[in-house]
């Protein structure tokens, strides 16, 4: 097991170079399955989820290829004949749940078992199984499978009764290969919808809307492989800002789509920190005051739930009480308590969570209990005054690519340890 010493109180400087969109990726790979040809997927991050999906990927059959180095898997999916993908592997991240929009496209059938992902309260998938009956499909769930067959899968209208990043990718992929003209309204929004559709759109699907409330998908007889580089992470780049600004750093952050970084740009203006943007990077310029904030988690193009965690760490040092009001996972709150080790003071009353700024945090033996949990506990690290010692790195690890080398670069003072 392996763990995260951090010296808090060193500034970052220099230049980061933001990794592929691990929640792009981890839809774009299970999705190539659909043209049962070789697809090359670029720009991949070099981080545990991809590593358990050409697990997946192989299990099923796929001949697939990652190479590290030049961040770019190879699958070449012909030789898949049906999917099934049991407890032991789905379990192992979230992202396994794609492999039935996928396989229910090219094969009308599939069986996955419960997917795994962080802990951050209910995640239910009915408004997938929704989506799925509603294009022909039958849902069982048996022993702990979920079980999707349909005879044909035939175009509907389909309305989300809840915004489901999840629920509008599998649908999305589903109803390429369906019979006629699906129509998802409601939809999600997020950048990652809009990638994983054209990545689909590469390989020949007919997909309209992604990035708005209304998807329409005309299905296509027959899709092809394709050469798709992943968007950057928006995720990845909200928590390097996080840290530039908590450190009281002056860090470029390259390699990103500064339109997905709005809602994080804007709330850390509105905290008093500088940023500067230039086509494709971010500079982001601290003085270490930050004034109290309220925030809300809503859907794109709202403050993104999955950087909730780190930004309340960077709040448990301004000034005043700020509030934060997590609407999506009633779960999110796990990192308060190890926040409160190193001397935060927050308070957590059902989705809100009242922060009281404190002038220092202080290095403390703390545990990850989720990945952005991990990040925000890592942000908290960067900022306290002594060392931090974080344990259950491997959550840390399911989506940020090479954390203490990027951080190392930036000249915070972090080492991995056995
Ligand atoms: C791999 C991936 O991309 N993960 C992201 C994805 O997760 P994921 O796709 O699982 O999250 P969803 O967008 O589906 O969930 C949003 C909300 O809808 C609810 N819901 C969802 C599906 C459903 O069938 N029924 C239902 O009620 C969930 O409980 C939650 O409250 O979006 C989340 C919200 O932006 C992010 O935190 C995750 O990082
Ligand atoms: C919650 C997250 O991931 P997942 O949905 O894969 O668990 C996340 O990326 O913050």
């Amino acid at each position: 097991m392996s763990k995260l010493l951090i010296e808090g109180g060193h500034k970052l400087k220099g230049k980061v170079n933001i990794s592929g969109f691990k929640n792009a990726a981890v839809a774009i790979i299970p999705a190539s399955i659909l043209a049962g040809d070789m697809c090359v997927i670029e720009n991949l991050p070099s981080i545990e989820d991809i590593h358990v999906l050409k697990e997946i990927l192989e299990y099923i059959g796929a001949e697939v290829e990652l190479n590290q180095e030049k961040k770019m898997m190879k699958v070449n999916s012909s030789s898949i004949e049906e999917c099934f993908a049991p407890y032991e592997l789905a379990k192992r991240l979230r992202a396994s749940y794609y492999l039935l929009g996928a396989a229910l496209g090219r094969f009308k059938k599939a069986r996955v078992a419960f997917p795994g992902g962080c802990d951050i309260g209910t995640r239910p998938i009915d408004q997938h199984i929704k989506g799925f009956e509603a294009l022909g499909a039958k849902v069982k769930i048996d022993h702990g499978i979920i079980h999707v067959e349909a005879e044909e899968l035939k175009g509907a209208e389909i309305y989300l009764d809840v915004v489901s990043v999840g629920a509008t990718i599998n649908i999305m992929m589903a109803a390429c290969r369906a019979k006629g003209k699906t129509i998802i309204e409601n939809a999600a929004k997020e950048p990652h919808i809009v990638d994983v559709a054209n990545f689909l759109n590469a390989m020949g699907a007919d997909i309209r809307g992604a990035g708005t409330d209304v998807i329409k998908i005309n299905g296509v007889e027959e899709m092809k492989g394709c050469t798709y580089s992943v968007i950057p992470d928006q995720i990845e780049a909200g928590t390097f800002m996080i840290m530039a600004a908590g450190t009281g750093g002056d860090v470029i952050i390259d390699n990103v789509i500064p339109k997905h970084l709005d809602p994080i740009t804007a709330k850390l203006r509105e905290m008093g920190v500088e940023i500067q943007e230039y086509g494709e990077s971010l500079r982001v310029v601290s003085n270490n005051k930050f004034k109290n904030v309220n925030i809300k988690t809503l859907v794109y193009p709202g403050f993104p739930t999955d950087l909730q965690q780190p930004i309340s760490a960077l709040l448990s040092q301004a000034e005043g009480t700020s509030i934060i009001t997590e609407t999506i996972y009633e779960g999110r709150f796990k990192h308060v308590d190890e926040l409160k080790r190193m001397g935060a003071k927050i308070k957590v009353e059902g989705n809100v969570a009242i922060i009281q700024g404190v002038d220092r945090l202080s290095g403390a033996k703390v545990s990850a209990t989720d990945l952005r949990a991990g990040a925000a506990l890592v942000i908290a690290g960067l900022m306290a005054e002594g060392v931090t010692e974080i344990d259950n790195v491997h959550y840390i690890d399911r989506g940020y690519e090479a954390i203490e080398e990027k951080l190392l670069s930036l000249g915070a003072k972090i080492k991995r340890v056995k």
